[in-house]
C-alpha cells in the first residue's frame, strides 16, 4: 500500500512538459506513472533523448487512464487537446490539473459538469506562477478604487491562444469588483482594426507575441493625475512548477472544478 500520489502528464516534450516531467520525478511522494504524447505510443519516455524516466508513453488518452488508472492528469498540450484530455480523465475517474490555455466558456462549464457529476476534482490553472496570482487578486482589489483599466499581456511567440489564460482571468477578476464600464472617448473609432484592443465587458486587453519573451502582463489602471501599474513578469518556466506542485496535491482533496490557483491559496 502506498501513499505515492500517481501523475500522468500530457505533452511532456513541450517547454512545460518537460519541467512538469522533471517536477514529479523529483518530489517524494509523487510517481510519474506514465505520459500521453502524439507520437512513441509504448515505448518508454528514457527512449527519448534528454529523459531517464520509464513512464510509458500512451497515445491514446483512454487505453492510458484504463491501464495505468492513475490518480492525476497534468494536461499541458494544446487547447482542444487539453479539453479531451480533461474530459476523457473525468470520464475516467481521474482528477484534471489543466495547465493549458484556451478553453471556451462551453467548454469550462461542461467540466464543471462533469467533475461534479463525477465527485472528482479538476483544477483550470490560467497560470500557476504565485506571483501571476498575486498580480490578478492586486488588480482586484485595486479595481475597486480605479474603474479605468487596460491589460496588456506579452508571450512568446510560439503561444496559439489569444488572449492569454491569465489576461481573461484577470479581466474576469476585474469585472467582479467594478461596475461595467465602456472605457475611452464615446466617439473614438478605429482606423486601423484592433488597435483598440479585445474587449470584455469595457475593459480592453492587449497581446504582445515576440520571441525572446516568456509570460508577462502589465495591469494599467488609470485615475485622475495617476497611474497605477500592477506587473508580473515569468523569466522561465520553474517560475510555474510551485504552483503546478500544490495543484497536484490540492486536487486530491477536491470533489469540484475550481478555477483559478487563487482560490486554493490561503
Ligand atoms: N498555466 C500556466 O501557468 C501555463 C504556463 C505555461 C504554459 N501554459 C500553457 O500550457 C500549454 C503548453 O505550453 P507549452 O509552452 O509547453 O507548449 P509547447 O508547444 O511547448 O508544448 C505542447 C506539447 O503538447 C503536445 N501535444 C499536442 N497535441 C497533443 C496530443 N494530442 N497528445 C499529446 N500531446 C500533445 C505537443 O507535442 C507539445 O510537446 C499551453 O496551452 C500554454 O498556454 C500554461
Ligand atoms: O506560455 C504560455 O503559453 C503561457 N500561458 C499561460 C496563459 O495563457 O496565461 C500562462 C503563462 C504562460
Amino acid at each position: 500500500m502506498t501513499n505515492e500520489i500517481s501523475v500522468v502528464i500530457a505533452g511532456p516534450r513541450g517547454k512545460m512538459g518537460r519541467e512538469a516531467v522533471k517536477l514529479v520525478e523529483q518530489t517524494e511522494g509523487m510517481k510519474l506513472s506514465a505520459v500521453i504524447d502524439r507520437q512513441y505510443n509504448h515505448n518508454q519516455l528514457s527512449d527519448l533523448e534528454g529523459f531517464n524516466s520509464d513512464a510509458v508513453i500512451y497515445t491514446s488518452p483512454e487505453e492510458c487512464f484504463t491501464t495505468v488508472k492513475p490518480d492525476v492528469l497534468v494536461d499541458l498540450t494544446t487547447p482542444e487537446t487539453g479539453y479531451l484530455h480533461a474530459k476523457t480523465a473525468l470520464l475516467n475517474g481521474v482528477r484534471p490539473v489543466i495547465g493549458t490555455t484556451g478553453f471556451t466558456q462551453t467548454e469550462l462549464e461542461e467540466l464543471k459538469e462533469l467533475s461534479k457529476e463525477n465527485q472528482l476534482g479538476t483544477i483550470i490553472a490560467p497560470n500557476f506562477a504565485i506571483g501571476a496570482i498575486l498580480m490578478m487578486k492586486f488588480s482586484q482589489m485595486a479595481a475597486k478604487y480605479f474603474e479605468d483599466v487596460e491589460i496588456i499581456e506579452m508571450h512568446h511567440d510560439q503561444k496559439l491562444d489569444a488572449p492569454s489564460g491569465t489576461g481573461l482571468k484577470t479581466a474576469e477578476m476585474i469585472k467582479e469588483q467594478r461596475a461595467s464600464k465602456q472605457q475611452g472617448h464615446p466617439d473614438e473609432k478605429e482606423t486601423v482594426t484592433g488597435s483598440r484592443g479585445g474587449d470584455i465587458d469595457g475593459i480592453r486587453i492587449h497581446s504582445v507575441r515576440l520571441p525572446g519573451l516568456v509570460a508577462h502582463q502589465q495591469v494599467m489602471f488609470g485615475g485622475e493625475g495617476q497611474l497605477l501599474t500592477i506587473k508580473h513578469d515569468s523569466h522561465d518556466r520553474g517560475s510555474f512548477m510551485s504552483g503546478v506542485k500544490l495543484c497536484i496535491h490540492s486536487v486530491m482533496n477536491l470533489q469540484e472544478l475550481v478555477y483559478g490557483v487563487e482560490n486554493i491559496i490561503d
